[in-house]
């Protein structure tokens, strides 16, 4: 394994006792669930499994954009280790989180971003708080609060596992459906390399009955995400869901071992439109939830800053006509993430924000 790299001033000592993670009861009632496919990770090294996997997935991030993913090398005990620390983190005064803001006004997420920092109607701000963590690369290093330093190594096994296990393996799997060499996604998603990839606490405040009426029930506009593909760590309580080709909307189901996996924007762009980078929104959670604080582990794979948006040299690209659009083809992928980092902070709209663009010339739409 890497040699762990240590910022200045963080404690070696070990960590203080965290209170084991418990997590709470998946909800009772009925929901319209999302029919998603289910990836078994383990499948992956055994003679001809990746060409099997691959085979799988096609349709999912071809049609759907959504897909599960089991037996990914890190046990419920991890996972869960990492929703204690996270809670440790919002249970601290909002004043210790704010020493470590993170820059939104200039595109960086690195760092602690405040609840109410998105107007998701006039005059009507989120219930969200993020604790992002950027790789712990010299680069990208930053203030921590001192729960995040104290647990460092873990937190550094755990981001390093998704990163150079997972994420590869996922990544070697669209290459084979794209017919492009194995490592071509890989190469633009090096740990060592700088980028917007990170690990993220994340907590929805329950709201009261009556404030969700007056959001219509939005914890989280629809939207797309900003990267490469997106990790949802299994989360009981219900709330994420997604938009179906025909404008309806389905509820992610949180199966136990589960990892809930999204495209995002970037391979959308790589591949003409090919991969679907797919919309979804997260709401109040069914009525046995709602009261519910809804703490979150996610991570985020995006590419090095410099590399660009412009679309692969994909022989089934070709096949399909799907080369030419190449307005995005000069915009660093960086760059594109910065720049939708920073339109979370404009003001909402009245009537509700449809389109908005991003940087050069493109748009993107959001859904109530
Ligand atoms: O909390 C969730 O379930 C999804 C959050 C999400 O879509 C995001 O942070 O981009
Ligand atoms: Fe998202």
């Amino acid at each position: 394994m890497t040699a762990v790299q240590r910022a200045p001033g963080v404690p070696t000592s070990t960590p203080k006792s965290i209170p084991k993670y418990q997590q709470v009861a998946e909800s009772k009632y009925e929901l319209d669930w999302a029919d998603l496919v289910t990836l078994d990770l383990s499948q992956f090294d055994v003679p001809g499994g990746k060409e099997k996997l691959a085979h799988q997935l096609r349709d999912a991030v071809h049609n759907v954009g959504f897909f599960y993913i089991t037996n990914f090398g890190l046990s419920q005990e991890e996972v869960d280790r990492q929703f204690a620390i996270g809670k440790q983190v919002f249970d601290l005064p909002v004043e210790d989180r704010l020493k470590h803001r993170a820059d939104l006004e200039h595109g960086n997420y690195n760092g602690y971003r405040p609840r109410g920092t998105i107007e998701l109607f006039p005059g009507l701000r989120d219930n969200v708080e993020m604790y992002n963590m950027f790789k712990f690369i010299p680069e990208l290093e930053r203030s921590q609060v001192d729960i995040v330093n104290e647990n460092r190594p873990e937190i550094e096994r755990f981001q390093r596992h998704i990163a150079e296990d997972i994420i590869p393996k996922l990544l070697s799997l669209i290459a084979i459906i794209l017919e492009v060499p194995e490592d071509t996604l890989l190469n633009a998603h090096k740990f060592d390399d700088v980028s917007e990839c990170h690990l993220r606490y994340i907590t929805y405040r329950a709201r009261t009955a009556e404030e969700n009426e007056k959001y219509q029930n939005l914890y989280s506009k629809g939207h797309t995400d900003f990267g490469s593909l997106t990790l949802l760590f299994r989360q009981p309580i219900a709330a994420l869901q997604i938009r179906t080709g025909d404008g309806t909307w389905k509820w992610v189901k949180p199966y136990p071992g589960s990892i809930t996996v999204n495209i995002a924007d970037v391979l959308q762009f790589w591949t003409n439109g090919y991969l679907k980078s797919s919309i979804h929104r997260v709401v109040a959670p069914p009525p046995d939830q709602a009261h519910l604080d809804r703490l979150g582990l996610m991570y985020f794979a995006r590419p090095s800053g410099d590399t660009t948006l412009k679309s692969l040299d994909s022989p089934l690209l070709k096949r399909l006509g799907l080369e030419g659009d190449e307005k995005a083809a000069g915009i660093k992928a960086g760059d594109w993430v910065k720049a939708r980092v920073k339109g979370n902070s404009d003001k909402a709209v009245e009537g509700g924000l449809k389109e908005k663009a991003v940087v050069g010339g493109i748009k993107v739409k959001y859904y109530d």
